[in-house]
């Protein structure tokens, strides 16, 4: 079937070339191209397509669906990606597996990456190359039933034998369960465990054990482990999350991760160069999420705007056609600051991808100066893109009205594991406190005469502006953040710091101070992202693909200073606020010609979207239809519950 003509109509009108832009996006045209390529050599393989649409599966099949994949995959590996590229691979594993989560998901995201950084060059010898071929599937158990945020709670422990020089792992109170991993469920015969370090009776904290939970043949767990799965979730259904317990079950003294912290045969403990070392694998995560959420984003845009495109209902000056939705002005001002955040978060996650590689080199070579910048910024990005995506998904939703509401959208799903990144790897209000301690941190060194030594991040808070020349470009507006970052923070820190020079203590002062200093944290982060954003537009180099990012640079932050006003109502006059709406809607329609191939820039193929509504080809009438006859309950006209139950109760009422 051809093209829906709204849509072509749509794209005769962009004024750039999409794959000029998905160069842009994707950090270069090399990787761009590369993605293409695997998606068109993935098309032609028939075992990768879903057997059945995963929305009218059960969580079983799911989980079945997804392992068969990965079976077909393992075939196809090494002729469809550079398995040195990580981002090749998880463009092919978005493409097969989709969003849904599968057994491979955290042997890839955690398991892997905490061998690279924690592992000894000896334990890489034994476990990496076997993890790496997927011999063996990992995960990362950590979080337990009854602390995921303070880790210094977690009451798993890993004791050390000194007569056998092994550790005996136990899981000593039913909250001592590990509780939530990926792929631990049913999946994975091996996992990083986190579990207290004790010698001597002395404990050391948190340390990472590597510790085999299934034969490896059969597949049973082995004496002295409980395992299982902990049941359905909001989404993310093709994963088995799972639960683990330990009782007397022994590993021996190689299998502690010892790349930086040691326990010698004779039980001595050699402490890691930095405290919060073992948190790498942590942060690793966090300093993918900017790109992961950015994609996540990027997806429900691509179905919100596709749709509205071909949508019509109503009508504007002409009576004799409704009007395609797209050009309500409510649904651009819905749908168009979105399209601008998840192009900064991408921006921004490239930034800290590579921010967090450069970091493992670093600590490899013995600097761990700059693993608290990385933290503070990484906690912070995930918090506010987090929140800011589930938010921006939650209108493409309303968007797409009645059949947004639908499986058939597909966007409910991608809500779900979105959202899940509020909570994962650090619940966003707890790690948006992280960041505010590094600010106060900042505030304090700026207050003792030191502003020269703070990092470029926030030497902003040493500045002062009073006075902003509204003739406003992105700079100007970047000076507006600053203005609010810096006065919120200011704000925040000094209420703290009086709270605490009453008499209180420093942990009831902190608290009481948390709300106001989360937002100055919001606010710092929002600030990094527009920055960011408007870095990386500076340094493009096609003219067509810069001056349509200008333009959505305008609507981001026209937006984001409207967003914000509250803050800055000591800088802009009521005015100045005007001109700033004024502009903002003027950017709107600036932007909507070019508003189909930005979303299509994505290059998110129909086989990831897995929407009706979000299809490349526009034609979601007749496919919807076709959609909802091959719901299970239209496999018969009269379905057993209506025999059994409501015909007899109306032959019953009728008597
Ligand atoms: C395959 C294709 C898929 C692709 C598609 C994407 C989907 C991909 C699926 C993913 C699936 C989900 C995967 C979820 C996997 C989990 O969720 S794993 C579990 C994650 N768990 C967490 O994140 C727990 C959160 N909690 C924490 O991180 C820590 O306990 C906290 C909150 C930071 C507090 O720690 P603490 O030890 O009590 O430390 P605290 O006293 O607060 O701080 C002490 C000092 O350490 C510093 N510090 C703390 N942490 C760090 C750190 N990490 N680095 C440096 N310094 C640090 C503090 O800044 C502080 O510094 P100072 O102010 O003293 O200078
Ligand atoms: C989809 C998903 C996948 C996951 N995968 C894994 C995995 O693979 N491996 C793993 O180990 N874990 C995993 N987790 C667990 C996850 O990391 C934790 O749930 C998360 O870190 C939050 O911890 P918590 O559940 O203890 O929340 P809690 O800390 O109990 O949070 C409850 C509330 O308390 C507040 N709170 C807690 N502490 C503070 C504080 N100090 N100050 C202010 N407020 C506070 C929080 O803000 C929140 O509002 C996963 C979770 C999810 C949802």
């Amino acid at each position: 079937m051809s093209e829906n003509p709204d849509l072509t109509n749509e794209r005769a009108s962009g004024t750039f070339e999409t794959n000029a832009m998905a160069a842009v996006i994707y950090g270069s045209e090399k990787f761009a191209q590369r993605r293409r390529e695997i998606t068109e050599a993935i098309s032609k393989i028939p075992e990768f397509q879903d057997s059945h649409p995963l929305v009218f599966m059960s969580r079983e099949e799911k989980i079945s669906e997804a392992c068969r994949k990965l079976a077909v995959l393992s075939n196809y590996w090494n002729s469809l990606i550079d398995t040195s590229d990580e981002e090749e691979a998880l463009h092919l594993y978005r493409e097969v597996l989709g969003l849904e989560g599968h057994p491979l998901a955290l042997h890839e995201t955690m398991f892997i990456p905490s061998l690279i950084a924690q592992a000894s060059d000896e334990q890489q010898e034994k476990w990496l190359g076997r993890a790496q071929r997927r011999e063996i599937i990992g995960c990362y158990a950590q979080t337990e039933m009854g602390h995921g945020t303070n880790l210094r709670a977690l009451e798993t422990t890993a004791t050390f034998d000194i007569s056998t020089r092994e550790f005996i792992l136990n899981s000593p109170t039913i909250t001592s369960l590990k509780w939530w991993p990926g792929a631990l469920g049913k999946s994975a015969n091996w996992s990083i465990v986190i579990a207290n370090l004790i010698i001597k009776e002395h404990n050391y904290g948190p340390h990472p054990f590597m510790v085999q939970l299934r034969d490896e043949k059969s597949h049973e767990p082995l004496p002295g482990i409980t395992v299982g799965d902990i049941g359905p979730k909001m989404a993310f259904n093709g994963a088995d999350n799972g639960f683990l317990g330990f009782k007397n079950y022994r590993i021996p003294r190689e299998n502690m991760l010892m790349r930086h912290s040691k326990v010698t045969s004779d039980g001595s403990y050699i402490k890691p160069p930095h405290a919060k070392i073992g948190y790498s694998s942590m942060v690793k995560v966090r300093s993918r999420m900017a790109m992961d959420q950015g994609l996540f984003l990027a997806s429900a845009l691509v179905i919100a705007v596709r749709y509205s495109a071909v949508r019509r209902q109503g009508y504007l000056e002409d009576k004799s056609r409704e009007v395609k939705v797209l050009d309500y002005q409510t649904q651009q001002h819905r749908l168009f600051p979105s399209i601008a955040r998840a192009y900064a978060f991408i921006f921004c996650g490239f930034e800290t991808i590579r921010l967090y590689d450069q970091l493992l080199i670093d600590v490899q070579n013995g600097n761990t100066s700059g693993m608290a910048d990385l933290h503070a910024l990484t906690s912070g990005l995930k918090s506010v893109v987090t929140y800011q995506t589930g938010e921006g998904i939650e209108q493409a939703r309303m968007a797409c009205g009645g059949h947004g509401y639908s499986m058939a959208s597909y966007i409910s799903e991608i809500y779900g594991v979105a959202i899940g990144g509020c909570t994962y790897e650090g619940e966003n209000m707890v790690m948006l406190l992280q960041l505010a301690r590094y600010l106060v941190k900042s505030i304090e060194m700026i207050q003792n005469g030191k502003s020269r030594e703070l990092g470029p991040m926030v030497a902003y808070l040493a500045e002062n502006e009073s006075e902003i020349d509204l003739n406003l470009g992105p700079n100007e507006y970047l000076k507006v953040f600053e203005y609010a970052a810096r006065n919120q923070t200011w704000r925040a820190t000094e209420k703290f710091q009086k709270l605490r020079n009453s008499g209180m203590s420093n942990e009831e002062a902190w608290n009481q101070a948390s709300v106001e200093l989360t937002r100055a944290s919001r606010l710092h982060t929002r600030l990094y992202i527009m920055s960011t954003f408007i870095n990386h537009v500076g340094s493009i180099v096609d003219q067509k693909v810069k001056g349509v990012l200008i333009d959505l640079l305008n609507v981001h932050v026209t937006y984001e200073v409207m967003d914000i006003g509250i803050y800055v109502q000591g800088l802009l006059s009521s005015n100045q606020m005007d001109l700033i709406r004024n502009q903002l809607y003027v950017s709107l329609e600036t932007i909507r010609p070019n508003a189909v191939s930005l979303v299509d820039s994505f290059q998110i193929s129909d086989m990831q979207l897995r929407s009706v509504l979000g299809r490349r080809d526009g034609n979601v009438y007749e496919n919807l239809f076709k959609w909802a006859k091959s719901s299970p309950l239209n496999k018969t006209d009269v379905l057993p519950s209506v025999t059994q139950y409501l015909k007899p109760m109306m032959e019953k009422s009728k008597l």
